[in-house]
């Protein structure tokens, strides 16, 4: 505004969370949510299986398969210590849990396997939210720092 003695007209709106379209544009709200969602699939007994590393006596030929294995105890260590930078990357990391498995798996009725489909779909519709609402707050926060002098 040009009321000489206010600054209103160029004020910006708090970079870490504003409310905008209803939607609380929080560009660090997916760690915790991630970690939420993280939680509802380690309480799932779909997920026993890939809570933790492959045992490779269990299953001597699954390197030779497996390029870079991944579970959920290391993707949950991960996001803990801070080393995804968005969700889209945390994602990346669960999706290989199910690629390996379905390129590891003899056959596509084995019960792992049926386990990682269910468990993926579940995913799938859980991360979706977290990574757009993710993106369109990084979007409103270049938007708001784009107008700063
Ligand atoms: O040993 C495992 N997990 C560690 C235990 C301690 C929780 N496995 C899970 C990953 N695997 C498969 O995705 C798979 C697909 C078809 C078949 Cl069979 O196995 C291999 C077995």
């Amino acid at each position: 505004s040009d009321t000489p003695g206010t600054s209103t007209g160029h004020r910006q709106r708090a970079q870490s969370s504003s409310k905008k379209r209803g939607v609380a544009l929080d560009v660090n709200a997916w760690r915790g949510q991630c970690r939420e969602l993280l939680r509802r699939m380690l309480e799932s007994a779909d997920s026993e299986p890939f809570r933790q590393p492959v045992d490779l006596f269990a299953y001597p030929d699954y390197r030779d398969i497996i390029d870079t294995p991944m579970d959920l105890g290391t993707v949950s260590e991960t996001l803990a210590v801070g080393n995804y930078e968005n969700p889209v990357e945390f994602a990346k990391d669960v999706r290989l849990i199910f690629s390996n498995s379905k390129a590891y798996t003899p056959n596509k009725k084995s019960r792992i396997y049926s386990m990682t489909l269910s468990l993926s779909a579940f995913f799938e519709t859980q991360v979706l939210p977290i990574i757009s609402d993710f993106k369109s707050a990084l979007r409103n926060q270049r938007r708001s720092r784009q107008h700063l002098s």
